[in-house]
């Protein structure tokens, strides 16, 4: 879980006193007020992980917006009231129970990620195997410990009895008889808020797939997955970083307006800042670099679209999401509006449910097509150009802090033989493995990119070469005892790594470079170690 106890039960609190609100005074306004956060509520639990809590959340919302649908004044509907009393007293206990159950949260554990020696720093996720099948899980156990996941097999019951949460609950579907498995999958969801529930060995149809789901698989795999691919998704869903919070830009000049879109914005965790003369539009941008822009269609001097056609002349915003808001009902207009380089279209009054959601959604689609300009698309890290920049940026803030900064380049050894001997998708397979275990063991102020190939370059800050030497000799041991596996059995694999320490008034290509030669030093003594370059100032 990315948040506290204390937000948690915060996000809760305003849900149930806006409940309360609306209860005691049934109006329109209390209600939106109550439907905005019921839906921000539902992605507060999706954001933070908490698959359980989303699922009664949801169960709210939807009642929420069926009742938007039909009712704007009078009585509140007496069986709506009824279904939401106690469907909110539901999602209270429940979240009661989470808080309970954990005292200390992975927020204020992960809190320690900054500091400290690397190895040590990360708390071991878990994940239970709840399987009638323990030997065939076995190899695919054997490997977690690598990427500081702590796994076990156990039963349904005993699984069901853990105070702990587990991180993930591996369900195999084979072994269960009739409707067990989904009834299994059931009462796991029910018991952990939090747990990802991922179903495996289910029969590749619709309907197998389909009834995992509804009972409250996270993810789904049919009997004929590799093995591989469910590791690469546990690993995935251990892996998780915190999404920088959402930023919208409103252009919009009645400050009523302004601050009515903004309010709605900030109630589904949406960060905002307000332009009310379009002239400045460009200058907002520049300062305040959000993911989208909220645009008025008539200004005084200046209608939206041509603040959105002057924004498009900028390549840096050529890409970056423009929602018209207005009252404009001419359909004709809406429609030039989207040709003129509009994105998307609502009209006012707006239903602030639905403007969030079409917010939140087009700036995941904007950030994940900008995350394709710097990952690297085989192992998700950082691109060859943006590990470079890491390098530049870490610099920067070690001249400014006075602090130490190690740069390391990593490369398998023998990898030509690898391709040969087991195949292109084996290696493959290589190259991702050793993607994850570096990602899963740095800090979150440290940087990993694929620099080449099967080349990787890492940044750490605030790090000695010695401590750097140590954390990357623990990585080296660790990946040359993980089996890969191929066609016909499994294969281990090593690297060799070369390190060199930043000193003030280096450039980044020296340090790359001497972190380059410092490697190429390690392949020729025998490959399957760390060489470190001894500084030559
Ligand atoms: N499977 C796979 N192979 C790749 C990829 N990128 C590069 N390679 C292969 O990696 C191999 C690198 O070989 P070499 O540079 O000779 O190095 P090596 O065999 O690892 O030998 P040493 O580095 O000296 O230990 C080449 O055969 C490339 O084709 C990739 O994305 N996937």
């Amino acid at each position: 879980m990315a948040c506290s106890s204390v937000e948690l039960q915060k996000k809760c609190d305003d849900l149930a006193s806006k409940w309360q609100a609306l209860v005691q005074a049934p109006v329109f306004d209390r209600f939106v007020e109550f439907a905005v956060a019921s839906a921000s509520t539902t992605e507060f639990f999706a954001a933070n992980g908490l698959p359980g809590l989303k699922q009664s959340a949801l169960g709210i919302e939807k009642l929420v917006l069926a009742v938007l649908d039909t009712w704007s004044g009078g009585p509140f509907p007496a069986d709506a009231k009824l279904s939401l009393d106690g469907q909110m007293a539901e999602l209270g206990a429940r979240v009661l129970t989470y808080i309970q159950d954990h005292a200390s949260t992975l927020l204020e554990r992960r809190e320690h990620q900054g500091v400290g020696l690397h190895a040590s720093v990360a708390p071991p996720k878990t994940i239970r195997f709840v399987t009638h099948h323990p030997d065939h899980w076995a190899p695919l156990i054997g490997q977690t410990g690598y990427f500081n996941i702590q796994a076990q097999c156990c039963s349904l019951e005993h699984c069901l009895a853990a105070r702990q949460e587990p991180s993930i609950v591996l369900v195999d579907a084979h072994g269960f008889s009739g409707s067990a498995f989904a009834d299994a999958v059931h009462d796991l969801r029910e018991r952990f808020s939090a747990t990802r529930i991922l179903g495996v060995s289910l029969a590749a149809d619709f309907d197998a797939i389909n009834t995992a789901l509804r009972a409250g698989c996270d993810y789904c795999f049919s009997s004929e997955t590799a093995h591989a691919l469910v590791m690469e998704r546990i690993v995935k869903l251990c892996n998780t970083e915190e999404e920088p919070i959402y930023r919208v830009l409103v252009v919009e000049d009645s400050k009523t307006a302004s601050a009515l879109i903004r309010r709605t914005l900030t109630e589904g965790g949406i960060e905002s800042q307000a332009v009310t003369r379009p002239q400045d539009v460009l200058t907002h941008l520049m300062q305040f670099q959000p993911d989208l822009v909220l645009m008025d269609m008539h200004m005084p001097g200046c209608t939206g679209v041509e603040v959105t056609r002057v924004i498009r002349q900028h390549a840096e915003f050529l890409s970056i999401p423009v929602v018209y808001l207005s009252g404009e009902t001419n359909v004709a207009l809406q429609v030039d509006a989207l040709r003129m380089g509009g994105d998307h279209f609502l009209t006012k009054p707006f239903n602030p449910v639905v403007l969030n959601a079409v917010v939140k959604s087009k700036i995941e689609r904007y950030r994940s097509l900008r995350r394709t300009m710097y990952q690297d698309s085989l192992t998700g890290l950082l691109n060859h150009t943006s590990s470079k920049q890491q390098v530049d940026t870490a610099i920067r803030s070690a001249l400014a802090q006075g602090t130490a900064l190690c740069v390391a380049m990593v490369d398998i050894d023998y990898f030509k033989k690898v391709n040969d001997s087991y195949g292109h998708p084996a290696g493959d397979q290589v190259i991702r493995s050793l993607a994850w275990l570096l990602k899963q063991r740095l800090r979150k102020t440290d940087a990993v990119g694929r620099y080449g190939g099967e080349e990787f370059l890492v940044v750490l800050p605030g790090t000695s070469l010695a401590h750097a030497r140590q954390f990357l000799d623990a990585i080296r041991a660790d990946f040359s005892h993980i089996s890969h596996p191929h066609d016909t059995g499994t294969f281990t694999n090593t690297f060799s790594c070369g390190i060199a320490q930043w000193h003030v008034g280096m450039v980044s290509d020296r340090v790359v470079k001497q972190a380059d030669d410092a490697l190429y030093d390690a392949k020729r003594s025998g490959r399957n170690q760390i060489k470190v370059c001894e500084p030559d100032f």
